[in-house]
């Protein structure tokens, strides 16, 4: 069975972070391993609290999995700060992860803060070099590159820079604009379009950290990063069609046991 590590936050109301990224590996058929950065108390209306935790735990916590149990693909969500980053761009190298997806989260949906205003240069130099794919909303797409996204061109440039920094497959996220989102992926030479169909719903909680996960679980079954990127966006698009209406904010999706079964 291929292996899968999450390095992010935990979001107590099982939507976000953590949670959902092994939900998305148990989901695409990987053992999913899990490293803990920071603990949220949150649930479908916000977070009420952050607590970041040392990196010297972080760094454990990655050595106790690649020690004894290794990865295919690894993806980092929430990282809270300079310090943590550091300390995961170290191990990264030290254990050689080559399928390495970052989301760069820095906001939830409800607007609260989830990475330090100073870790956002210790991303950008330390580990987005590192990156195999960076899957950025056009917000932090806008933070990590200093362009202001107002137009397709715009979300072009930015996506040069993000490349320019080392990673090696962008993909910006539409979520964020109108219409129907359409994610743009830049590979170093050529763009690519991936379309879906606005699903119009308050349950979208949880959709950036499904995509990665699902994304860096397709790449450690061997699929390309095309591939992979394609099917973790049918994967968000049925788990928001599909949300089970729970809380009274920004609802969790539903997540598919067995769906990668149905791939093939
Ligand atoms: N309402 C929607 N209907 C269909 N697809 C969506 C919708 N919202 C987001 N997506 C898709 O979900 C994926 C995640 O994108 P999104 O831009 O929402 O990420 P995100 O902004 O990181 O998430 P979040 O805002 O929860 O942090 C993308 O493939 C995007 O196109
Ligand atoms: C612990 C944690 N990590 C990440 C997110 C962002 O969520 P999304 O997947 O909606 O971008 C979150 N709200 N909480």
């Amino acid at each position: 069975m291929k292996r899968t590590m999450t390095i992010a936050g935990s979001d107590s109301g099982g939507g976000a972070g953590i949670q959902a990224d092994l939900k998305t590996f148990s989901a695409m058929g990987t053992f999913g391993t899990s490293v803990i950065t920071a603990i949220t108390a949150q649930n479908t209306l916000g977070v009420t609290d952050v607590y970041g935790l040392p990196a010297k735990i972080v760094e454990s916590q990655i050595d106790a999995v690649m020690s004894d149990i290794g990865t295919d693909a690894a993806k980092t969500g929430m990282l809270f700060s300079a310090e943590i980053i550091e300390a995961v761009a170290n191990k990264v190298k030290k254990w050689e992860i080559e399928n390495l997806v970052v989301d760069p989260v820095m906001v939830a949906k409800s607007g609260d803060r989830l990475l330090k205003e100073d870790a956002i240069e210790a991303m950008r130099r330390k580990l987005i070099p590192l990156a195999l794919v960076i899957t950025p909303n056009i917000p932090e797409a806008e933070v990590l590159t200093d362009v202001s996204i107002k137009s397709e061109e715009d979300r072009r440039i930015a996506a040069r820079v993000l490349h320019s920094m080392g990673a090696r497959y962008v993909i910006v996220k539409g979520g964020h604009l109108e219409g129907d989102p359409v994610d743009l992926l830049f590979d170093g030479q050529r763009f690519h379009e991936f379309r879906g169909e606005r699903i119009h719903t308050n349950n979208t909680h949880g959709t950036g950290c499904t995509f990665s996960s699902a994304i860096a679980a397709q790449i450690a079954r061997g699929r390309s990063v095309y591939e992979a990127i394609s099917i973790a966006k049918r994967y968000v698009s049925e788990a928001i069609r599909q949300a089970p209406h729970i809380g009274a904010g920004h609802g969790p999706l539903q997540h598919f046991p067995k769906w990668e079964a149905d791939l093939d």
